[in-house]
């Protein structure tokens, strides 16, 4: 057997693609590789970092899946293995790497929301899942808590962390009430039975391993993909006249949306950039009706935005059911009065969701709109009546408006940063309005479909704690406060398969769980392994 230094423990780091995002973030990443070294030294392990920082790039993330590839070549197999991060990160940089690793692996993020590293390394944990690989995972401000210590000396003396999951309970172990149960599977046999076509503009998005759902898999659901290219949506909007793009604007201003216009493309968005954004949408619209899909997702990082301003208002506008109509060349309007559903970042395990919650909802008779977000962080809160954790829900450019406080009235186009979006292109904001939310996240695991599934709240924090939560991570891009009902920080973080997670909102909290029951026997139906997380009133007995 290979042996390896007593004591020592191996450290990688995964990056971004972009050059200007792994400069940008270089300095967050290398404080939290300090204060988690020291208090590895602390135990008596000794950190060795498996690749350099690079003098001429300026930083030292492993910023493709070659390099990847590579510096794993030099790690001894057997040896204990941390892959830290604080930032946004492309999965598929060390995955390579960690399916072959035989030691234990564990991830780590530092609890900052100031980049997105606890989204990273959730993205990075789902994939790791899919994939089939042992893992453990933690977290920790500073690396000096009861939490973190008591993990990280599990890990090293058996390999593995153990996680509070007692918050979980399968659907199989519960019964729901019969007549939930029976329209929701009513429901779900309806779409298996329908089939419906999931339109993916280019597959795979950042890495994101975990967000592609093998064809096999989602044909039991019922749902097939058709896989479009985002160079034919490119081609498209530059069919889209100006005019059609303006009508798009001005439907949007009359709205009362607010674009935060500025004359510095470089760095500010201009009425230029929005006006291309228009024609995206519109173009987006006229393919999904000529190949009949029932939901999208706009992959819009490699490739698009090297081409064309970013994707994000358009993915805000499909998702709302009150949105500037589109119409085809003939003159038929499109999707009338219905939203499309869009799952941003072509995460497919979202666009499963999106697709069954939006119409299931509307069939309950409740607005379906729903959106994907980044778990990006969050903070325990005392005022307002609210004495919770309160997680800070925010993804990088689009939400639906109908989830905003004051819909269009509340909703701001801000220039997607420099750093992520070189060419620009506005995002699609707000600030998510107070009331009851049913929470989502399919997922892969032991090739099968799963789903977590509870019940939370959005809730509504003073004007001065959003602004500081929106400074301390992106303020361009759209913000829920929400709790998660009898799920507490650690549970989620340990339980969670994804850097998102999907939200929809219920007139009150009795709707709330009697739809995420009518949810579950859907998702059921679908052939899905449902498991309720936190409180869910799975029986019917307190809101029947
Ligand atoms: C711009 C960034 O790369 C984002 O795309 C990232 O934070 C995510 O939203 C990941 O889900």
């Amino acid at each position: 057997m290979t042996t390896f230094n007593e004591k020592q423990v191996y450290l990688v780091s995964s990056g971004d693609l972009r050059l200007s995002a792994n400069q940008n973030c270089w300095a967050a990443q290398e404080e939290m590789e300090r204060l988690l070294t020291q208090a590895i030294a602390r135990m008596g392990w000794q950190v060795k970092r498996a690749h350099a920082y690079n003098e001429e790039k300026k930083h030292g993330f492993i910023d493709s899946q070659r390099m990847g590839i590579e510096v794993f070549k030099n790690i001894n197999p057997y040896a204990p293995l941390i892959v830290a991060e604080s930032v946004w990160q492309y999965t598929h940089h060390v995955l390579a790497g960690l399916t072959t690793h035989k030691g234990p692996i564990l991830t780590v993020a530092n609890w900052s929301g100031q980049w997105p590293g606890l989204v990273g390394m959730l993205n990075l944990n789902g994939s790791l899942t899919k994939a089939g690989v042992n893992y453990s995972s933690l977290w920790s401000e500073d690396f000096s808590d009861d939490f973190f210590i008591k993990g990280l000396t599990e890990w090293f003396t058996r390999g593995k962390v153990t996680h509070d999951r007692s918050h979980v309970k399968n659907l199989d172990a519960v019964s729901l009430p019969p007549e939930d149960e029976r329209r929701g599977r009513a429901f779900g046999r309806k779409i298996r039975g329908n089939k419906a076509i999931m339109g993916v503009f280019d597959e795979g998005c950042m890495g994101m391993f975990n967000a592609i759902v093998p064809d096999d898999l989602l044909h039991k659901t019922g749902i097939f993909k058709e896989r479009l290219s985002q160079s034919a949506l490119y081609a498209r909007m530059r069919l889209v006249t100006d005019r059609e793009a303006e009508e798009v604007l001005n439907w949007l201003i009359q709205k009362g949306m607010t674009f935060n216009w500025g004359t510095d493309g470089t760095i500010e968005l201009t009425p230029g950039q929005t006006l291309e954004q228009c024609k995206m949408y519109i173009a987006a619209m006229r393919i999904a009706d000529e190949f009949g899909c029932d939901t999208i997702g706009i992959q819009y990082q490699q490739g698009l935005k090297d081409l064309t301003v970013a994707s994000d208002l358009v993915e805000g506008l499909l998702n709302n059911q009150d949105r500037p109509p589109v119409y085809n060349e003939a003159g038929k309007e499109l999707y009338a009065n219905e939203a499309l559903p869009h799952f941003n970042e072509v995460d497919e395990c979202a666009g499963i969701d999106a697709l069954l919650t939006y119409h299931l909802w509307k069939e309950l008779g409740m607005p379906g709109e729903t959106t994907l977000h980044d778990i990006r962080w969050g903070a325990h809160y005392k005022g307002e009546g609210i004495d919770d954790f309160v997680w800070l829900f925010l993804i990088s450019g689009a939400a639906p408006p109908a989830h905003f406080i004051d819909g269009y009235r509340g909703a701001a186009s801000d220039r997607q940063p420099a750093m992520y979006f070189r060419l620009g292109g506005g995002s699609l904001k707000g600030i998510s309005k107070p009331g009851s939310l049913v929470w989502s996240r399919i997922y892969v695991m032991d090739n099968a479909l799963h789903c977590d599934l509870g019940v939370g709240e959005a809730v509504f924090l003073p004007k001065e704690e959003t602004q500081k939560r929106w400074q301390e991570t992106t303020p361009q891009w759209p913000i829920m406060h929400a709790t998660l009902k009898g799920v507490s920080r650690d549970q989620l973080m340990a339980q969670h398969q994804a850097n998102h997670i999907q939200v929809v909102y219920a007139p009150d909290q009795a709707a709330a769980h009697k739809a995420c029951r009518i949810k579950a026997a859907a998702l059921a139906e679908m052939g899905i392994s449902v498991h309720f997380c936190g409180d869910v009133d799975h029986e019917g007995r307190q809101f029947a």
